[in-house]
C-alpha cells in the first residue's frame, strides 16, 4: 500500500531529524564540555536570527491576508513586539546564562563557515522556492517539541552551571513549535495536489533535515579553542 503524504512527511521528520546527530546525542547524555556547549549556543544563534528573515521571505509569497497574518505571527515570536521581547532576545539570555556576553553573539564574528553555509542554504531555499517547498521545509518542527523537552531535561540534569532562567527559550518553543508545525502541515497537505507536488514537499523537508544536520556537523568538528578564556 502506498503511504499518504502525511505519513511520508512524518517519517522524514522523524528518521532524518537532528536529534539523532552525534553532537545532540552527546548533549543529551551530558557529555559536552562547557566549551562545546557554548560553541553550540553561539553558532545556533546564527540560525535563530535568520529564522524571521526566511519567514519574511515566505510571507511575501503568500497571497491572502489570513495566510500572511499566520506567518507574521512567526516573525513576531522571534522578534517580539518590542525591544527586550521575543525568541531572539531569549536566545541572547540563554547565552548570558551560559556565560557568553550578548555582544559576542551579536557580532557573529565567531560563527563557523559551515554554519554560515547551512543557514544561507536554508534562507536561499525559502527565497527561491515555491510557497509549498518553503512551508514544507519548516516541517522539521514536527519533531522540534520533542527535542526541546529532551534538551530542557538534559540541561537541568547535566549542565547545572547554566542558570535555569536561560532555558525560557526552549520552554516557549514547545507550544510554538506544535502550533507552527500543525498549521504548516495543514497547508502542505492542502497545496500538494499532484504526485510531483508531493515529491517536491518531501524533497524540501529532506533538504531541511540536511541543513540542521550539516549545522551540527560543523559545530561538532570545530576545534575547541578557549577564545579569550571564555570557553569557545
Ligand atoms: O533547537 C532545535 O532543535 C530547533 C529545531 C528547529 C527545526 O526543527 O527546524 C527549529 C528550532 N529549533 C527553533 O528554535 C525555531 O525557532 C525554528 C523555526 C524553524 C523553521 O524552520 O521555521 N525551525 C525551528
Amino acid at each position: 500500500m502506498t503511504r499518504s503524504l502525511e505519513e511520508r512527511l512524518r517519517a522524514v521528520a522523524q528518521e532524518r531529524y537532528h536529534d539523532r546527530h552525534p553532537f545532540n546525542l552527546r548533549m543529551h547524555a551530558g557529555e559536552l564540555t562547557p566549551a562545546e556547549l557554548r560553541r553550540w549556543i553561539l553558532n545556533r544563534f546564527h540560525y535563530q536570527r535568520h529564522i524571521p528573515v526566511k519567514d519574511a521571505l515566505i510571507t511575501a509569497k503568500l497571497d491572502t491576508p489570513r495566510l500572511r497574518r499566520m506567518w507574521l505571527r512567526r516573525i513576531q515570536d522571534h522578534d517580539g513586539a518590542a525591544d527586550g521581547e521575543g525568541g531572539i532576545e531569549r536566545w541572547l539570555r540563554l547565552g548570558e546564562a551560559a556565560g557568553i556576553g550578548r555582544e559576542r553573539l551579536l557580532t557573529g564574528a565567531e560563527v563557523l563557515p559551515g554554519v554560515r553555509l547551512a543557514v544561507d542554504g536554508y534562507v536561499n531555499f525559502c527565497r527561491l522556492g515555491t510557497p509549498l517547498e518553503a512551508v514544507a521545509a519548516s516541517l522539521t518542527e514536527l519533531s522540534a517539541p520533542g527535542i526541546m523537552r529532551t534538551r530542557i531535561e538534559a540541561f537541568e540534569h547535566h549542565y547545572p552551571w547554566i542558570e535555569r532562567e536561560g532555558l525560557r527559550y526552549f520552554r516557549d518553543r514547545v507550544g510554538q513549535g506544535s502550533r507552527d508545525s500543525a498549521e504548516a502541515l495543514d497547508l502542505v497537505l492542502t497545496w500538494a495536489c499532484t504526485p510531483e507536488d508531493e515529491e517536491r514537499a518531501v524533497a524540501a523537508l529532506t533538504f531541511k533535515c540536511d541543513v540542521l544536520w550539516s549545522l551540527l556537523d560543523a559545530v561538532d568538528h570545530a576545534d575547541t579553542k578557549d577564545t579569550a578564556g571564555e570557553g569557545i
